[in-house]
């Protein structure tokens, strides 16, 4: 397989992103026209959904070279099972893929360079249709929705009793979808390891223009069915002994909530802080729960931050700031940060500044467009150009 060649009829491609995008979905459709019913029927999340596998796909041809690519192919074609996409739609998807490059690239579109994206296609498809014949999982696992407590009005937490055994650590996070919103999924997090009865606690805050979100906090009742994706990301507990600080946000809490659980049941030798953050005092929806685990438990010292009465929400991350620089240890503390996408970021370079080693410092990246005040996706040419970080789901960390 040929790097240099790929990467540059990609740069050709590139300068005629928006072109190549419609070519490629006109020239899928065209051909294969049951392919539609694999995107979402609405236009605005068909279109969001067809922008990311085209922004996908191209970055991975630009990353073949990169030895991490391949295990994460393999995983992704895993979790790709929950989409319904079978082997041969790899081929409909390769062939069309190479129709939009040749279109954009002209002249500059040579038998070699055929012959170099045919090869590299063939690796991502192989690596993924290996790794979907190779999971022991279920494609997906139906959930019943056997509770669902309702905390004002936008805040949902939503007890699931899976058809499976869930194989999730704590901290992680799963995609879900339900049919009231056909074809989209979101990742959301859980708030505890599966129970005997193996139920877990979805979290959901509504996001204002949220389709999934506002189905599932104001719509959802018991009874109902969601279907899951396998649980991923990378924050859970690292157990090394060190001291540790949680700092959660909004419904961030939820996998801080799983690690708490997970801390009280095998209690650790050293100090845990946490910090809960919240627009309002009435957000601090676990607030019992955790003023008795403080009561209770001598590792464990609780922080709340909040704005003050009738303050802007975002003042509780200043607040939040503030209470940070007061408290020291930072070099030796594993750090665990959890919330709206800025705050994490906000916080995870505060506390870098404050001492903390770089290292110890665990987050997940957050999804694009899902949260409030996070823009909603780009164009098709921006997505392209600078497409955003494939997921927030990655399952290569759920093991
Ligand atoms: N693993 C993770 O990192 C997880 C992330 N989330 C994300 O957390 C968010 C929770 O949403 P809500 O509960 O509605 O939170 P929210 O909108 O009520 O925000 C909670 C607090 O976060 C801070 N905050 C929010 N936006 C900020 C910004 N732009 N800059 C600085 N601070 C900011 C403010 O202090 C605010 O009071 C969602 O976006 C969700 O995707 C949820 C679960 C897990």
């Amino acid at each position: 397989m040929d790097v240099e060649i790929l990467k540059s009829s990609f740069a050709v491609v590139e300068r005629r992103a928006e072109h190549t995008v419609k070519f490629f979905y006109a020239h899928l459709f065209w051909h294969h026209p049951a392919l539609r019913e694999l995107f979402p029927a609405s236009p605005g999340e068909a279109e969001r959904q067809r922008d990311r596998l085209f922004a996908a796909l191209t970055r991975i041809v630009a990353r073949l070279d990169d030895e991490h690519l391949l295990p994460y192919l393999h995983d992704l074609g895993r979790d790709h099972r929950k989409y319904l996409v079978a082997p041969e739609h790899y081929a409909a998807v390769g062939t069309s893929l190479r129709a939009a490059l040749a279109a954009a690239c002209g002249d500059a579109w040579t038998p070699a360079t055929d012959k170099a994206w045919a090869e590299a296609f063939q690796v991502i498809a192989d690596a993924m249709t290996a790794g979907a014949a190779a999971s022991q999982d279920p494609p997906w696992w139906d959930a019943e929705v056997v509770r669902h407590l309702r905390y004002g009005d936008d805040i949902g937490v939503l007890t699931l009793l899976p058809h499976a055994p869930l194989p999730y650590l704590p901290g992680q996070y799963v995609s879900v979808s339900s049919e009231r919103v056909p074809q989209v999924w979101r990742p959301y997090s859980l708030g505890n390891a599966p129970r005997p009865d193996r139920t877990v606690d979805l979290h959901v805050s509504r996001i204002d223009g949220g389709r999934l979100s506002t189905a599932l906090v104001r719509e959802t009742a018991p009874g109902e069915r969601l279907r899951l994706g396998a649980p991923g990301g990378r924050a859970v507990l690292r157990r090394d002994g060190r001291p540790i600080s949680l700092v959660a946000a909004g419904t961030g809490w939820a996998p801080v909530r799983a690690m708490l659980e997970e801390l009280v049941e095998r209690p650790p030798d050293t100090a845990v802080r946490l910090f809960v953050v919240a627009r309002d005092a009435a957000y601090l929806y676990d607030r019992p729960l955790i003023d008795d685990l403080a009561d209770r438990l001598g590792w464990l010292s609780v922080s709340y931050l909040t704005p003050a009465p009738g303050g802007h929400p975002h003042q509780a991350t200043e607040r939040l700031a503030t209470a940070l620089s007061h408290r020291g240890l930072w070099p030796d503390q594993d750090v665990y940060l959890s919330g709206p996408a800025p705050f994490v970021e906000e916080i995870a370079h505060l506390v870098r500044e404050l001492g903390a080693d770089p290292a110890r410092v665990f987050h997940d990246a957050a999804p694009v467009g899902a949260g409030a005040g996070r823009p909603r996706p780009l164009g098709f040419a921006e997505w392209f150009l600078d497409p955003p970080d494939p997921h927030w789901h990655d399952p290569a960390a759920r093991r």
